[in-house]
């Protein structure tokens, strides 16, 4: 069933104001439902990589911020970047070159999770509900872009986030992949429940969200 509005659930960005050197950037108010996902385009330097730093908790200090942003209710904006659990996931898949690519998942697994043998098991499982089973040994560098798109998915999931921050993650990919994977990105996100923030240039990207679009940069 669909949280009511006037509970405290989902993403809210409460008067969220971004400005460099005195010059506002991004001005906000937006609110989400868990699995909803709020799409923010705009023109290149409009700010919408800002918002998700302010976001995740990793803005430069040459940016001036202010405003509230609550996650059913929790004031990440109090909270220190590493206690945010927001989960990014960014253009390039960002995958260790030096860790396999089941390691590559593991590596986001709470440390509740004890036992090498266990944290493999999952890393596995996550592989293969990406349709990736058997490239757990792999060598990140042997994999398609879109393959390396679904282990950074399954990583940043497994990490347990409680919003999911997407900086264009799809514009590298070829056309019939960027479909197939914002269908599964999209999905998962549902299925988990989490809010998402989609940074895009791409009105398909949009379309494929399904949200609320709210466009920086405008005058
Ligand atoms: N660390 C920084 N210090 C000073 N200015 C910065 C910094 N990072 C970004 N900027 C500037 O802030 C503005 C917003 O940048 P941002 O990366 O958020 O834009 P964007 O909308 O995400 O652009 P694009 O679509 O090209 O990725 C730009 O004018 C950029 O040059």
């Amino acid at each position: 069933m669909m949280n009511s509005m006037t509970d405290n659930q989902g993403l809210v960005l409460d008067h969220v104001r971004i400005a460099l050197e005195g010059r506002e950037l991004v001005s906000i108010s937006a609110r989400i439902r868990c699995g909803e996902t709020l799409t923010v385009m705009g023109p290149s330097g409009s700010g919408k990589s800002t918002l998700l730093a302010y976001l995740g908790g990793f803005l430069d200090p040459a940016f001036t911020a202010s405003g509230g942003v609550y996650v059913d209710g929790i004031d990440l904006i109090a909270l220190e970047a590493e206690k945010r659990h927001a989960g990014i996931l960014f253009q390039d898949p960002l995958l260790f070159p030096h860790l396999s690519v089941a390691d590559n998942i593991a590596i986001a697994i709470p440390d509740t999770v004890r036992g090498r043998k266990q944290r493999r098991a999952m890393a596995e499982a996550a592989l293969e509900d990406a349709g990736l089973a058997g490239f757990g040994n792999s060598d990140p560098d042997t994999l398609s872009g879109g393959q390396k798109a679904r282990v950074a998915l399954q990583r940043v999931l497994l990490s347990q986030p409680r919003l999911l921050l997407l900086d264009e993650p799809f514009s590298k990919l070829d056309a019939h992949l960027r479909d197939q994977t914002r269908q599964m990105v999209f999905s998962k996100a549902r299925c988990a429940g989490l809010p998402v923030v989609l940074v895009t240039h791409d009105e398909a990207d949009a379309g494929a969200a399904g949200g609320e679009v709210h466009r920086v940069g405008q005058s």
